[in-house]
């Protein structure tokens, strides 16, 4: 059998916070083939972006990470600092919940579209605008070249999304890991931007985890589910929109919210710590 592009097991990370040890990831565990893509769901504070950030190996220092991490066979958790560039760099792709955080304001969307490919490639400048001109139409911005001379704050929420889309795909990873791509978009933008990074990753092969709190949204464009409650998985598999089998799930699905209503809250869950301990305990 061929080893998954990605594996965690049992991952678990913790923090010593006010001299009590905090367990924050319990035991994660999933895998992600190449090309494919794993929707992971949960509820604010479930543990969705730490686990991105194990996976990057970006968790602030004063994080205990046990368990294992592997990329296409390799140890993340034990990759030297060149390695971890190269994988952050090459291998994985992250997009953000708001572009707005991750994009120098006083750089133009072109010297942030080229910058890597021009001081960590060498690739020349020329060359390196005319393939972010190329991806920019790909990702359905128009009028790319006029674009490129913008600033962030020129454009709209969901056209700077469309820019860390082709920022992503500019240097051709493996893996995306989109945390929330289109929550801080307005209902219109959230559709377009998750077809055409749908579209972009299906085209190229890229594998993807796609976090979010919106399981219909997930269902719709990952080829399998895992749910996520208090740091550890709860569920997952190519069931878990049709078929649901956890508790938790179950509710989850009877709260989400309509296509017209991304941007509400979810109603507070009936499922809280209490059930999750005691049903861990019959198990
Ligand atoms: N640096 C940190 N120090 C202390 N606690 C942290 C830290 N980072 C995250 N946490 C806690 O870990 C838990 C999981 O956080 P995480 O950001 O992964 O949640 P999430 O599922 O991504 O939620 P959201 O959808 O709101 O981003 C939360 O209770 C959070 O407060």
């Amino acid at each position: 059998m061929t080893e998954p592009l990605l594996r965690l097991d049992d991952v678990r990370a913790t923090l010593q916070l006010r001299g009590t040890e905090q367990v924050l990831l319990n035991g994660v565990s999933f895998t992600i083939e190449a090309g494919e893509a794993l929707g992971l769901v949960g509820e604010s504070g479930s543990g969705k972006s730490l686990t991105t950030r194990a996976i990057t190996r970006m968790l602030d220092p004063g994080f205990r990470v046990s368990g294992e991490i592997t990329f296409d066979g390799t140890s993340v958790l034990g990759m030297n600092a060149a390695q971890l560039r190269r994988y952050r760099v090459g291998d994985v792709g992250m997009i953000f919940q708001d572009p707005r955080a991750h994009v120098n304001p006083v750089h133009t969307v072109g010297d942030f579209l080229t910058e890597a490919l021009v001081h960590t490639r060498g690739v020349r400048r020329d060359e390196a605008e005319r393939r972010a001109v190329v991806l920019l139409d790909e990702v359905g911005v128009r009028n790319a070249e006029q674009r490129l001379r913008q600033y962030p704050h020129e454009l709209s929420g969901g056209l700077l999304q469309r820019v860390m889309i082709a920022s992503v795909l500019l240097a051709e990873p493996r893996l995306i890991l989109a945390d929330e791509p289109t929550t801080a978009l307005d209902v219109t933008a959230q559709s377009d931007v998750m077809a055409i990074l749908d579209e972009q990753r299906r085209a190229r092969g890229l594998a993807l985890l796609f976090i979010t709190h919106d399981l219909e949204l997930a269902a719709a464009c990952c080829d399998r589910l895992a749910v996520m409650y208090a740091g550890e998985i709860v569920e997952q598999g190519t069931h878990v929109y049709d078929a649901p089998t956890h508790p938790y799930t179950v509710e989850l699905m009877g709260a989400r919210p309509s296509i017209d209503e991304r941007h509400a809250r979810l109603p507070v869950l009936r499922y809280n710590r209490e059930t999750h301990e005691m049903l861990k305990a019959q198990a």
